[in-house]
């Protein structure tokens, strides 16, 4: 050290400053590379929920299914919980459990504008969710029904070969463009392929814009735009132009989207039928009602409802990849299993008959919708859900002996401390869901079942259940109702054991798990 000082001490006093600015460069560089590090992996998985694929299994040693672990943010200890029971206490208490929203999932998410996910329990949560709720119209889902259906065609006739047999080789990627496209046309309100022209000053067309970032979702929710744009690496750049460029585009579709409802007289209606169908029209078209209500009521219409950034906040978080990885993993089971297609198939067509099936015929497929719920079930999409007690509360859980004899017992957690709901292991738990547990039975979810956790319970539960159901079901019965699924086998050998395996066990956690690459073949029926 001292010899290092010594050396400095012979510098000229303009090197010495080069060297004291060199030297805070790389202490910026090393504080950002620890940071990215430990927010990737934060982002990816809490390190003691690591069993993705048995995630049963450290409750089962522990015979217990509540399990402290301290937490990476919260000096506090925290408590990881698996028991239907716990997980509905808290979940259904929002006044005991809040978001921790200093924790970097729900900072991630407000990188394009803060979001309804992210907002606090209280005020500011209902100020968000008064306006995106009226999104969720039947009107809205029966077209997401269809957009759905539309976007299924596309992919199917423009991407693999026409004919009795086709081969989708990677049915992650598939599903996800599908939904990706559904969120463009119900999403943004345009129709593919995409002719939009440039937003003035803009050089980077909308569609390319929301490919890239989608394709560098973790990166953009890591990095702040400065750091994108100021470190020199090449690979970067794209990036952030991509970003710049998509949240141009919002502003300026929000801003045309809202003149265009003035103008037509449509934001004064509160009629649901004057509402638009897509997704960005309908937040506008609601924004705009709240502040016609403020208006009536003598208030400020300036300060009612939401910010321009909220509401491009809110259309970016407008989930394609939640229910993309779900028809993902659900594809894969159907494959694997051809008897619930079969009873899948035989539902739709004394439904439906002849006739594809409509929104309208939904309430008539609910073994259809069951196969998505059971999908969710065994390869939860969230995994974790985060809460953080805001007072000293006695939770119940409940442990056992060699012999399966339960106790209930109840745990003191103290104010400030940190819960994680496993949502994966909460709905596999033998001792809620039967023995049977890690079995795929879609009728399990046609009678009473346990409290389901994968969109999470109470006031925060997820706004876009029925979105995502609608969105589902409207793909498994178009597939089911016109294909026969086959899995396909890397090898001649390969059993059917080493099939599920590389189908459903092979999925990784990014922001979400995710099934891993494998490829179906569809038949004609
Ligand atoms: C299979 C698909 C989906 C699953 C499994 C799912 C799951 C969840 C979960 C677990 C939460 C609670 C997260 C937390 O508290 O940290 C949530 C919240 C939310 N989800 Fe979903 N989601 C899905 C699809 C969607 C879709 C398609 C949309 C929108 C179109 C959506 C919109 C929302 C919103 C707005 C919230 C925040 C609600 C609030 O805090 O009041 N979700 N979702």
């Amino acid at each position: 050290m001292s010899s290092l000082y010594g050396s400095f001490a012979t510098l000229q006093p303009h090197q010495q400053w080069s060297a004291v600015f060199a030297g805070l460069c790389l202490a910026i560089i090393l504080r950002l590379v620890i940071r990215y590090l430990i927010i990737l992996n934060h982002i990816k998985a809490l390190p003691n929920i690591a069993t993705l694929y048995q995630p049963w299994l450290k409750y089962q040693h522990a015979r217990s299914d509540l399990i402290a672990f301290p937490s990476l943010l919260s000096s506090t200890p925290a408590y990881e919980t698996s028991s239907p029971s716990t997980a509905q206490y808290i979940s259904l208490r929002p006044h005991l459990f809040h978001k921790p929203l200093h924790m970097q999932r729900y900072i991630g998410f407000d990188v394009f504008g803060k979001t309804l996910l992210s907002t606090q329990t209280g005020d500011e949560h209902k100020r968000h969710w008064s306006v995106v709720r009226r999104c969720f119209s039947d009107r809205q889902m029966a077209s997401v029904w269809e957009a759905m259906r539309w976007s299924l065609n596309t992919f199917i006739s423009e991407e693999v070969d026409q004919g009795e047999k086709v081969v989708v080789e990677d049915v992650r990627e598939a599903l996800i463009r599908v939904t990706l496209l559904v969120i463009g046309r119900k999403g943004f309100g345009k129709d593919f392929p995409w002719k939009m022209s440039e937003t003035e000053g803009n050089d980077i067309p909308f569609e390319e814009s929301l490919y890239v970032v989608e394709q560098s979702v973790l990166l953009q929710i890591i990095l702040p735009a400065w750091v994108m744009r100021l470190l020199p690496l090449h690979r970067l750049q794209p990036f952030w132009r991509a970003r710049k460029a998509f949240l141009a585009h919002l502003e300026h579709m929000y801003l045309d989207k809202r003149s265009e409802l003035q103008t037509s007289g449509a934001a004064s209606s509160t009629e649901e039928e004057k509402a638009p169908t897509d997704l960005l029209g309908a937040l506008v078209h609601s924004q705009l009602g709240v502040e016609q209500e403020a208006r009536l009521q003598g208030g400020n219409e300036k300060v009612a409802g939401l910010t321009k950034s909220e509401i491009i906040g809110n259309m970016c978080d407008a989930g394609h990849e939640t229910s993309g990885h779900t028809l993902g993993f659900a594809v894969a089971y159907l494959a694997l299993y051809p008897q619930w297609q079969e009873e899948v198939y035989r539902e739709i067509v004394s439904a439906c008959g002849d006739e594809q099936p409509t929104y309208k015929d939904m309430h008539k497929l609910p073994l259809t919708l069951a196969v998505c719920l059971e999908t969710l079930r065994l390869r939860d999409i969230v995994s974790t859900i985060m809460k953080e007690a805001i007072d000293d509360v006695f939770v119940p859980y409940t442990t056992w002996d060699a012999e399966g004899n339960i106790t209930t017992r109840t745990h003191l957690v103290k104010k400030g401390s940190l819960f994680v709901i496993d949502s994966s292991a909460t709905s596999i738990n033998p001792h809620a869901w039967g023995l049977d547990s890690m079995e795929f039975n879609p009728r399990r979810h046609l009678g009473n079942m346990p409290p389901f956790v994968s969109f999470s319970l109470g006031a925060r539960q997820c706004l876009g259940k029925r979105f995502a159901e609608v969105e589902m079901t409207s793909i498994v019965s178009g597939l089911c109702k016109n294909f026969k699924v086959y899995p396909v086998k890397s090898h001649e050998q390969e059993s059917w054991e080493e099939m599920r395996a590389r189908m459903i066990d092979s999925a990784t956690e990014q922001i979400s798990f995710q099934p891993g690459k494998f490829a179906v073949r569809l038949e004609i029926r």
